[in-house]
């Protein structure tokens, strides 16, 4: 089964509309979701993770709908979901960390040193794994995050506002970390940084109070793909309003 999507997808917080009638398919590649603060970014991460139930709409991760126990348990096992506020405790070691994602993620005992060992090599932390998180820098922290994330080889990856917080190598060393992952699996990443959408997104979604006003490609959206064209059209687009 395949197809990661959100339908007519409608979510009430407290007395704020957070999304109204968003739809979606997420394909393979890297989608990046933009969008002022509070345009509903994070709400529509956290209900494809299943933590925020929708007022009215549907949610398949993979192809599994959350709206069944089954679905979920199935969608949870194909899902890896970096939130904004990801800590973990900063005396575990690179490695120890890895070892507790993979118990985390079930993966099976006898295959746990093994993926612990291919993630390390995956995201370029071989010269880390004895150390602990708490001596880490931003960047390389992030990094240990979405390997965390992704350890279990999802075949959806989200990643709530990865490179947050980080130098422009960091974010740099980021993005080619998110490509990298986005051969594995359809990654959905979002971002306020605009060099995030031009150099690495395939796909592009704009939120603007909820409500999705453009989903298309950044060529779509710009054909000459520069960057400061891109900016003004992305920037034009959140304030909600449409782009000739
Ligand atoms: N638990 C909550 N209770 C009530 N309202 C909430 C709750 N969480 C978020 N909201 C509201 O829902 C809307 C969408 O919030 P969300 O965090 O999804 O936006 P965002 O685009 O991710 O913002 P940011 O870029 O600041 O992270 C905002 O108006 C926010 O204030």
């Amino acid at each position: 089964m395949t197809g990661t999507r959100v339908a007519d997808l409608t979510v009430q917080l407290g007395r704020t509309i957070a999304l109204t009638n968003v739809t979606v398919a997420f394909s393979s590649g890297v989608t990046a979701v933009v969008g002022a603060n509070g345009s509903g970014k994070s709400t529509l991460l956290r209900c494809m993770a299943g933590l925020v139930r929708p007022h009215a709409g549907s949610v398949h991760v993979a192809g599994h709908s959350l709206a069944t126990p089954d679905g979920r348990r199935a969608a949870r096992a194909a899902l890896g979901y970096l939130s904004q506020r990801t800590d973990f405790p900063g005396s575990y070691t690179v490695r120890e960390a890895l070892r507790y994602g993979a118990w985390l993620h079930r993966v099976p005992r006898a295959e746990r040193e093994s993926t612990v060992r291919d993630a390390v090599e995956r995201f370029a932390l071989t010269d880390h794994q004895v150390a602990e998180l708490r001596t880490l820098s931003g960047g390389t922290r992030q990094r240990v995050y979405i390997a965390l994330a992704s350890i279990h080889r999802p075949s959806v990856l989200m990643l709530d506002e990865p490179s947050v917080g980080l130098d422009l190598a960091q974010r740099h060393a980021l993005r080619e970390v998110i490509h990298r992952a986005s051969q594995d699996s359809t990654v959905v990443v979002t971002t306020h940084d605009i060099d995030d959408l031009v150099s690495m997104a395939d796909r592009l979604v704009v939120l603007a109070e909820g409500v999705v006003v453009f989903n298309g490609t950044v060529t779509e959206l710009d054909a000459t793909g520069d960057r400061s064209n891109v900016e003004r059209q992305v920037r034009t687009l959140m304030t909600g309003a449409q782009v000739a």
